[in-house]
């Protein structure tokens, strides 16, 4: 799983009881699963489908770095499957496990259509495939 992306706590991200806010997290996951889709499928109308279980498993305090991982787990017609691992750096104890981000991919019509991917590709790859035809 590649942790890409770093979140620092800041007060703003606080429940009352100190910690961090689950629905900020689950608005960074969202978001991090929408960003990662988009670029996998190169379609920017791509929605969330389904979330599976979520399991808090520990937390986070103000001032604690967290960083977000993400991995596809499965490339469907129109959809890709993500299973996603948040993780506290300072702690090194695991935040929140999900085993099923479910994200489709739209036509201009709002319905699902079919991407066409097998497997993950990097930006790289692309270009150099550009370039050779
Ligand atoms: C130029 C660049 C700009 C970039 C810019 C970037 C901006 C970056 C900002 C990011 C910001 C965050 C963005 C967050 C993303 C939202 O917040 S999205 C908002 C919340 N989600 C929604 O509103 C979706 C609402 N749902 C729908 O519209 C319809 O259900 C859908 C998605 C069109 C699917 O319709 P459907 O009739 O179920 O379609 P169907 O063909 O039966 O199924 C499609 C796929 O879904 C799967 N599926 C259907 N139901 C289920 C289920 N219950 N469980 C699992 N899978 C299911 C099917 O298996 C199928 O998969 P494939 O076999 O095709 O692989």
């Amino acid at each position: 799983m590649n942790f890409h992306t770093r979140k620092w706590i800041k007060p703003e991200d606080l429940n009352p009881n100190g910690t961090l806010f689950g629905g900020r997290l689950l608005e960074w996951i969202d978001e991090e699963a929408a960003l990662y889709a988009i670029i996998q499928l190169e379609n920017p109308r791509t929605v969330t489908k389904y979330i599976s279980e979520i399991d808090f498993r520990a937390s986070a305090k103000k001032g604690d770095i967290i960083e977000i991982g993400i991995e596809p787990t499965k490339f469907g017609t129109a959809s890709i499957t993500l299973a996603c691992e948040v993780r506290n750096k300072m702690t090194r104890e695991v935040i929140i496990t999900i085993d099923r981000i479910v994200m489709v991919g739209l036509d201009e019509h709002g319905k699902a259509k079919p991407h066409g991917k097998t497997e993950i590709e990097y930006v790289k790859n692309r270009i150099a495939d550009s370039n050779e035809s």
